[in-house]
């Protein structure tokens, strides 16, 4: 029996639509120089024509991926008074579970595998180590959590990969003893390893806070301008509308519609739409309630996975388990990469049913906090 279609359609199927922008700036080239946005407002073969009516939005897909993203706790909280839905969400779960089995009922699975192997742990922010909430400026990460990440920081080497600016991330998680990658990995501070260059960019020796020499890896440096000056853009283009809200994560920019009206999300997406069609360098993906701006290259979350484990000395290793934890559609580039080898695994935090490319699965945040705990207890009682 397929469980993915068995209980009508339970299973949320991102397909990550993203617009479509010429081939030549898909691939990974670091361009010296752009031209202005300017220049590409007469240049009406490269637009791509706008949705304008909302079954035109419908049919692009973005519309109902706006709806779907990340139910809002409203909605959640109408499940739960309605017995009969609620039964209905758990079974679907349950069933769902099947596929993606929770990573705590599936701990001693998880160590048998790991063995002896040296674990490397790369946790996403938001929604993973800190729940989801209206005001992205208070996703506050808990003591204990925080308590709980910098004990297996101790004991495997650990990263936070997210889509937040380097510096946000960490003024949250407040860890010295982590390696931070932000704006979906465009933006590494890593270990000053063997790593000089990746993809044809070189690493910058740095200094963190602390004084410690770090390597910086940001390969769309050159993105910079563009991206301050969208984001100027976007925030006039969306001024009027009630509950929307821009977010500067340096090398990418975030417009959030988690507290716009239902009815205002097509608006939100035409108008940041029309803005981008003079920013072919750019794309737009979309996360939980949250649309992104980014350079067009190739180059994500699970690229900077790659990319640290090589800077850790820890990409040749069979001997080496990784393993990545997170919740969003960015998150899924990483546990694509983990598949891909076959090296290590991804787990999936989510609530609802999904389809990922992830391996485990864990509810939420909550959830994350005492696996880590787990692991934690596990190494040192095994070493
Ligand atoms: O890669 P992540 O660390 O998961 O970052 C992805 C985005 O997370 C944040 O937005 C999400 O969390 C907010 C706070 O809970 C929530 O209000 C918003 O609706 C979510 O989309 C962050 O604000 C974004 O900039 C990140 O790109």
């Amino acid at each position: 029996m397929d469980l993915k279609t068995s209980l009508g359609s339970p299973v949320i199927a991102d397909p990550l639509p993203t617009l479509v922008l010429p081939s030549a700036v898909m691939t990974f080239t670091t361009p010296t120089s752009f031209p202005s946005p300017g220049l590409y407002l007469n240049t009406s073969s490269k637009k791509k024509p706008l949705p304008g009516k909302i079954e035109e939005v419908r049919a692009s897909g973005w519309l109902d991926l706006m709806m779907a993203s990340s139910p809002t706790r409203k909605r959640q909280i109408k499940d739960v008074v309605n017995d009969v839905q609620a039964d209905d969400h758990d079974l679907q779960y349950c069933n769902w579970m099947v596929d993606y089995p929770s990573a705590l009922t599936s701990f001693e699975a998880i160590t048998d595998f790991a063995g002896s192997k040296r674990l490397a742990l790369f946790l996403d922010y938001d929604g993973t180590l800190s729940p989801i909430v209206d005001n992205p400026a208070n996703a506050i990460m808990s003591d204990e959590m925080r308590a709980a990440v910098r004990h297996v920081a101790s004991l495997f080497p650990t990263a936070i990969i997210s889509g937040r600016s380097r510096d946000k991330v960490f003024d949250f998680v407040k860890l010295n003893e982590l390696y931070y990658a932000g704006s979906h990995g465009m933006d590494i501070m890593g270990p000053v390893g063997k790593t000089t260059e990746s993809n044809g960019v070189e690493c910058i020796r740095s200094t963190d806070t602390q004084g410690k020499e770090v390597n910086l890896f940001q390969p769309a440096s050159e993105f910079l301008p563009m991206i301050d000056e969208v984001y100027k853009r976007l925030g006039e283009s969306i001024m009027d509308i009630d509950g929307a809200r821009m977010e500067d994560n340096k090398f990418c920019v975030s417009v959030h519609y988690r507290n716009v009206a239902e009815d205002d999300y097509q608006k939100v997406f035409q108008r940041v739409t029309a803005v981008m069609e003079d920013y072919p360098c750019l794309k737009l993906t979309h996360g939980r309630k949250v649309l992104e701006v980014r350079p067009v290259i190739d180059w994500n979350k699970g690229k900077a996975v790659e990319f640290l484990l090589e800077s850790l000395g820890l990409n040749e290793s069979e001997d080496v388990l990784p393993i990545y934890v997170g919740d969003d559609r960015t998150d899924e580039d990483a546990f694509k990469v983990l598949k891909a080898s076959n090296r290590g695994f991804g787990i999936l935090v989510s609530s609802i049913p999904k389809e990922s490319d992830a391996f485990y699965s864990l509810r939420d945040p909550a959830e994350v906090m005492e696996f880590l705990k787990k692991l934690a207890t596990w190494k040192e009682q095994s070493t």
